[in-house]
């Protein structure tokens, strides 16, 4: 046994925005997200100081040139967040310091957490892969900041995953299978991340990491807005009334892709500036609001449409699975004769077609790239690969990774093999992955070679 008295893993999941990107920043709007098998972990190890108050952290991400973030919080000054070398991290600072400010503890611990992420959140080259006989993780010799990143959602990853650490030190028996202790992370996760980001998205990023993949409807940004600064002497109390006391009246109903179907993502080797993107809509949207909100509700009658045909290919199978593969099959074999005998196919076809028609609408108006015309042609060209039922490029658009549902026999890989059309498109070795917040064995965590 180390010095340590308790050592406890987590892990928390990436995620891709199928349906809702933009309109799910207003709560009037609900989205289909989806955790990915990409996700963020984190070791952590505590030790009583006896007869101490204050807090010795250490925050450790060795795969990215072996950073590391060492703090010492004393209840007497309001638990100060001070890198010892005057390092930054926004987003281990503000979880530090919610967490703090939250729990206030008086007991005096020493506390080490090591955060791992998997391979899908980051760029590969320059890298080594090392691994155990349970896991394996890429090390680069540059600093996280320098490492592209492909916009699976690293930073609501890293702050779920390291809120729960620290819950699971001042909160004992944590249980990450219980309702309220989800709702617990959730709050103080959401709270972080927006804090760190300086800007409040719509949370789907988090919610995804803490729940797994839900159809989500977002909290009201003034909920945390609306939070003192932190160096008012009631923002503590504050904060708890938050977390405690108030309903977000934010929804995440657990969903996941029906049975026989996958998610696959094309990597372009691209990405887009969401908070760019995110401006350029709302001015459009803001400078015509009755042409932006027919553009809007046409959109989210369709989300509505592709979430509610997901629903029922899912009830398809749980009834019917004799017939369920034969739809299965149909999508195998891409035969237009065939397809049009499954309304529940067209349903969802037509919907995402009239979704990124609207976004083009969007795209050429706004002048934001949430569909540009070279995404169009990969994305057309995907819909008529065997197997394929649809695709989108999530979230913000842009230029990252698209997205597509795919039947688990479709080859991807085959079936672009040496195609020009798909020559700048990597597929990605991730799949959904339906488990938000998720206990670890810390045995998996050792001896990376
Ligand atoms: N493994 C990690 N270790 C330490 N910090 C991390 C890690 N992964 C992400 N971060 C933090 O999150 C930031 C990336 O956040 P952001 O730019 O919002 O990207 P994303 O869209 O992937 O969330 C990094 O600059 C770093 O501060
Ligand atoms: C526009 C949005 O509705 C969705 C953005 O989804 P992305 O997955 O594109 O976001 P990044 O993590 O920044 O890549 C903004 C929001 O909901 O906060």
């Amino acid at each position: 046994m180390s010095s340590f008295e308790k050592v406890q893993a987590f892990s928390a999941p990436g995620k891709a925005l199928l349906a809702g990107g933009y309109l799910v920043l207003d709560p009037n709007y609900r989205s289909y997200v989806v955790a990915v098998s990409a996700r963020m972990h984190a070791v952590v190890k505590s030790l009583d100081l006896k007869q101490k108050t204050h807090f010795e952290l250490e925050i450790l991400s060795s795969q990215f040139n072996n950073d590391c973030w060492i703090y010492t919080l004393n209840p007497s000054d309001g638990y100060a967040i001070i890198e010892k070398d005057g390092k930054k991290n926004p987003f281990i600072e503000m979880v530090l310091f919610n967490l703090f400010s939250y729990f206030r503890p008086q007991q005096g611990k020493r506390i080490l957490i090591e955060i791992f992420s998997d391979d899908g959140y980051h760029s590969q080259l320059n890298s080594v892969l090392k691994r155990n006989s349970y896991k394996k993780f890429s090390y680069h010799t540059n600093s996280i900041t320098e490492v592209p990143k492909t916009g699976l959602g690293s930073s609501a990853g890293l702050v779920t995953v390291l809120t729960t650490a620290l819950v699971s030190t001042f909160k004992s028996n944590l249980d990450v299978q219980n309702y309220e202790s989800l709702q617990l992370i959730h709050g103080l996760a959401q709270v972080a991340h927006c804090q760190a980001q300086g800007k409040i998205g719509s949370g789907f990023d988090v919610a995804a990491a803490t729940f797994g993949s839900i159809v989500y409807r977002r909290f009201v940004p003034e909920l945390i807005s609306e939070l003192p600064e932190h160096s008012e002497v009631n923002y503590s109390a504050k904060l708890r009334t938050l977390i405690d006391d108030t309903n977000w009246k934010v929804s995440h109903t657990r969903v996941r892709l029906p049975d026989g179907l996958r998610l696959v993502m094309g990597d372009v080797n691209n990405g887009s500036e969401t908070t760019k993107l995110v401006s350029k809509v709302k001015a459009w949207y803001n400078s015509n609001p009755s042409r932006g909100l027919e553009i809007y509700q046409n959109i989210n009658s369709n989300n509505e449409k592709w979430m509610a045909a997901l629903t029922e290919l899912d009830l398809l199978n749980r009834k019917a699975p004799n017939t369920y593969s034969k739809l299965l099959e149909a999508l195998d074999a891409q035969d237009e004769v065939l397809l049009k005998q499954w309304p529940e196919l067209i349903k969802i076809r037509q919907a995402v077609k009239e979704i990124r028609h609207n976004f083009r609408h969007i795209t050429r108006e706004s002048g934001a790239d949430i569909e540009p015309p070279i995404q169009t042609i990969l994305l057309d060209n995907c819909l008529k690969l065997k197997g394929i039922l649809t695709g989108v490029i999530p979230g913000a658009g842009g230029y990252d990774a698209i997205v597509l549902i795919a039947t688990e026999n479709s080859n991807l890989q085959l079936q672009t093999k040496d195609k020009k059309e798909f020559a700048a498109v990597t597929w990605l070795d991730l799949h959904q992955e339906d488990v938000g917040v998720k206990q670890e064995n810390p045995v998996h965590y050792q001896n990376f070679v």
